[in-house]
């Protein structure tokens, strides 16, 4: 790049972390409606109402790369700070990003325990889980199958539970929910994105696929899980029990081997610690390798890079095409935007996105919950079906909810 096209760029170089933030962000969470974006990091809330331009890759049939250069330009022509939205898990599907009329940005969502834990006022509903918990323990063993032997090392395999509510859910409780998602995740990333035809998908996803700033990158893979517990020694045996799993350890491996081989041609000084951490989250434990690298080309920007890591093995598997063929033919729903990932780009390249994941599609009365596990050849149905119905309780928790899922 050279120095004239760097003094070409609009001054709202250092918009997002230069000023201190004046908005109170449990303002920003209880302002939200649906069609707007929101995003509650660690670092900062930041919410995006209003769309003076709607960013896809239809018609065009853009490649990621061919995404991300369309959406610099866009900023450019709009003099506008910020690009934000979802991609869909599919790569071939259309992108959903907006380029927002009103930016507000906060600091960390943190407030009274009691304001991120309020009571939602919530229709009756019916539940249907999708498929039933014993298909999902067939697709496991079919997958074991597939993968003993096989060319296939993982798939990522997921249910879903159908929420059809008897009214929709007003927007004031989807700003509760929202806070409700980000009290017991202050190190996750709560989120709100739009979606085409007046859906959003909302959650509260653990997993940073991808934060950059300036010429410094970071991700955070989480692979191999085992459910929270309610008793504490209890719930420290479950971690210990991750800890110890050569099927999780091996799960884990495999998503940092390709996340590492993905990045390669993009970066400089890489750092990857040679033991994954233990992350807590409300409903699992996981397997957690924070990555941060430089990057070697200043115009790669965070929608670049994290079109070209998603979906890494920890939402697809290994290797990326044989894992989604297995997941096509045997998974019985569209993931749509469930996989994904969901954030925003600014002028300069600057972003971040989280994995979609710990979400649910809202559309209209209809909430449909995605929960998925990484399937190895030495993965045990049962406990796979356990992993998923606890990751069901991000959401179900957040809502009130105790559910037969
Ligand atoms: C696919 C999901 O989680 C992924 C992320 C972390 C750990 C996972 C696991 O241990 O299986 C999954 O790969 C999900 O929550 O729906």
């Amino acid at each position: 790049m050279t120095t004239t096209d760097q003094a070409a760029k609009p001054a709202t170089a250092a918009w997002i972390d230069d000023e201190p933030p004046a908005e109170d962000p449990v303002e920003l969470a209880a302002a939200y409606r649906r069609g707007d974006f929101l995003l509650a990091s660690p670092e900062r809330t930041i919410l995006a109402q209003g769309v003076r331009a709607t960013i896809s890759n239809d018609p065009a049939g853009l490649s990621g790369v061919d995404l991300a250069d369309a959406v610099q330009k866009r900023l450019r022509e709009l003099d506008a700070p910020l690009a934000a939205g979802a991609l869909p898990f599919d790569r071939t599907a259309d992108a959903h990003l907006v380029v927002p009329e009103r930016v507000r940005i906060a600091g960390p969502l943190s407030a009274p325990a009691e304001d991120l834990d309020r009571k939602l006022a919530l229709s009756g509903f019916d539940v249907k889980p999708v498929p039933e918990q014993g298909g999902y323990r067939d697709t496991v063993a079919t997958a074991v199958r597939e993968l003993t032997g096989g060319k296939l090392r993982k798939v990522v395999l997921a249910r879903a539970l159908e929420l059809a509510f008897h009214e929709e859910i007003d927007d004031r409780e989807l700003g509760q929910l929202l806070l409700n998602l980000a009290g017991p995740s202050p190190r996750g990333y709560t989120f709100a994105t739009p979606l085409p035809c007046g859906r959003a998908l909302i959650g509260a996803s653990p997993e940073l696929l991808l934060s950059r700033t300036g010429r410094t990158m970071t991700t955070f893979p989480l692979a191999g899980s085992m459910p929270r517990m309610a008793d504490p020694a209890a719930d420290q045996e479950s971690a210990a029990r991750l800890a110890a799993s050569a099927k999780d350890q091996g799960e884990h491996r495999v998503v940092i081997e390709d996340v590492v081989e993905t990045l390669r041609p993009f970066v400089r000084k890489l750092s990857v610690p040679d033991e994954p951490s233990i992350i807590p989250t409300p409903s699992v434990w996981h397997l957690g390798t924070r990555i941060s690298a430089e990057l070697v080309d200043p115009d790669v920007t965070a929608l670049h890079l994290a079109t070209a890591l998603y979906p890494t093995p920890a939402l697809c598997g290994a290797p990326r095409q044989a894992a989604y063929e297995t997941i096509t033919e045997l998974e019985p729903f569209n993931r749509g935007f469930y996989g994904g990932a969901v954030g925003w780009c600014d002028v300069n390249g600057d972003g971040q996105f989280a994995v979609a994941i710990r979400c649910a599609e809202l559309a209209g009365r209809w909430l449909q919950l995605y929960a998925g596990c990484g399937i190895m050849p030495d993965s045990d149905p049962e406990m796979e079906l356990d992993e998923s119905t606890a990751k069901f309780r991000t959401l179900l928790g957040a809502m009130g909810l105790v559910l037969e899922s």
